[in-house]
């Protein structure tokens, strides 16, 4: 496209109106995380709605009715939901039990809590749930990602797709990782906001390993238009206004599918070790591929999937680290030990201490704090009667501080992971940061690998500090996100 004076200038002010925005959204936290005393606080959280019932269960079901409220007029519950996060959760497990319902964003939202009530969902044994939750909040932006399709279509998606997640494959995106990584963390200052540094690194590592390319003015564009998705997908203005999140997405979208149908040609041509080219050579023993349009959605729902939630992680991870110096100084031994070279899997997977506390991070901070789905007929969970049509909820961020499973849930003690304890183990869905059933996390390892890699850098490279009384506040408006940016301080090692 010919650039003339009048796209340069509406690309100039496009990058000026992204920077003003991007440094308010560091800056300032929103509306829901503004401090209050702590007494009012309290009131909220504790403030009791009249309990309903959701509906009334078959005659003769011998089922209970879900119980739950509907919270404060016009906006339910969601608000005090995005204010306390978990402690909301909790506060509802311990009022209605496993299986209740609330009323949010203008819906009644099952909620279903408890290693228990969430195997009955994820497990799924009569096809009764299926996720047209999520696509009730996202498709719009990742249409027909592998997260959106139900049943037998995605079954055979995710048979292609774990072509693009072998060992073998895993291997090579972790070789292309570790220079990414290095670069970009030793040119960080003395005293980021942590959680937009990772951010960062994250998009400009995913730029290499997903699209094997360094990042340009092109990929830099096209990291906004994957950021400007991933907002869309949380607006409250739900409708295309000029200036908003959701035209934004919009435009951002048709971006990516512009930028990833120009470059799949080469990629079917050619055999990179990025995922893209993974996707589009992906084939099961069967001879199923993934049509052009398939790889197309499907690299930019794993953008998405991969990028918050390993920055969320890492930055988790870091600040546990940052505040528990004594696993700090362990698990920076682990890998000075390791030497300079670029770990690869097996020196990843020697890291044990950091594994421990990483996997503590993940039960604290859940990056994906809730699961969606819709019941897609009548059906019960633990004794309840859940209608048809109803949008359900599942709680692994609550889960992970459920005293049945856990001993001493809010404390950090990464050693619960260790052999000898193993209280993951206590349920099959007691730890479920990945999910669990047929759309249990395909990237996990990939996850686990990046996460591990990056906080090795870091821990190698600098000493995390925070002053001695800070705690982290996680603003839990979509997925949780330190409300400050995460203000340490770094000093080489
Ligand atoms: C620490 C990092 C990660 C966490 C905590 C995480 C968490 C999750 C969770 C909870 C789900 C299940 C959603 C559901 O059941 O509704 C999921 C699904 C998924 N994740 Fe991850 N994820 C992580 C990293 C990644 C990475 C790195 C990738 C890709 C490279 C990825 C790709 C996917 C995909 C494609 C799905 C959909 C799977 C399906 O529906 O079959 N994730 N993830």
């Amino acid at each position: 496209m010919a650039v003339t004076p009048v796209t340069a200038a509406r690309g100039a002010t496009t990058a000026a109106i992204d920077r003003i925005s991007t440094t308010l959204r560091e800056r300032m936290p929103p509306l829901t995380a503004w401090p209050l005393p702590g007494a009012v606080d309290e009131r909220l959280l504790k403030q009791r709605w009249p309990a309903r019932e959701l509906a009334t269960p078959p005659a003769d079901s011998g089922l209970a009715p879900v119980l739950g409220d509907a919270g404060p007029p016009l906006v339910g519950n969601a608000l005090t939901q995005m204010r306390f996060g978990v402690e909301f959760g909790l506060h509802r497990f311990e009022r209605y039990g496993p299986v209740s319902w609330t009323g949010a964003f203008g819906q009644r939202i099952v909620t279903l809590t408890g290693a228990d009530a969430t195997q009955a969902a994820l497990v799924n044994r009569d096809k009764a749930f299926s996720q047209e939750g999520w696509r009730f909040f996202i498709d719009r932006f990742f249409h027909r990602g592998l997260m959106l399709l139900d049943f037998d279509e995605h079954r055979m998606h995710r048979r292609i797709m774990q072509e693009a997640f072998t060992r073998d494959r895993l291997g090579g995106y972790v070789a292309s990782m570790g220079p990414a990584l290095r670069e970009g963390i030793r040119a960080w200052p003395s005293s980021p906001r942590l959680y937009w540094a990772l951010k960062q690194l994250t998009l400009d590592v995913a730029t290499r390993v997903f699209m094997g390319m360094r990042t340009d003015d092109e990929t830099r564009e096209i990291n906004r238009a994957f950021v400007a998705c991933v907002r869309a997908g949380t607006a409250l203005v739900r409708f295309p206004v000029p200036g908003g999140r959701w035209r934004a997405g919009l435009e951002g979208r048709k971006r990516l599918e512009r930028y990833f149908a120009a470059n799949l040609p080469a990629q079917r041509a050619g055999d990179g070790d990025d995922l893209f080219s993974a996707l589009c050579h992906a084939t099961t023993p069967d001879g199923e591929r993934f049509s052009d349009t398939d790889v197309i959605n499907h690299m930019v729902f794993l953008m998405m999937a991969a990028h918050d939630t390993t920055t969320i992680t890492a930055t988790a991870a870091a600040y546990y680290l940052a505040k528990n110096p004594e696993w700090q100084d362990r698990v920076r031994a682990e890998s000075l030990a390791l030497g300079d070279d670029h770990p690869d899997m097996a020196a990843l997977d020697s890291l044990t201490s950091l594994e421990l506390v990483i996997k503590e991070a993940l039960r604290l901070v859940a990056p994906v704090p809730s699961l969606s789905r819709t019941a897609v007929k009548d059906t019960e969970v633990l004794g309840h009667h859940i209608p048809a049509g109803s949008l359900v909820s599942v709680t692994p961020a609550v889960n992970h501080f459920d005293p049945a499973c856990w001993t001493d849930p809010h404390r950090f003690d990464p050693e619960r992971f260790a052999e000898e304890r193993r209280e993951d183990k206590s349920h099959r869905f007691a730890w479920m940061p990945f999910g669990g059933g047929a759309h249990k996390c395909i990237g996990l390892h990939f996850g686990m690998f990046e996460t591990k890699a990056l906080l090795h850098e870091l821990v190698r490279s600098y000493r995390i500090t925070v002053p001695r009384d800070y705690e982290v506040r996680w603003d839990h408006v979509s997925l949780p996100v330190p409300v400050d940016g995460l203000p340490v301080h770094l000093q080489p090692v």
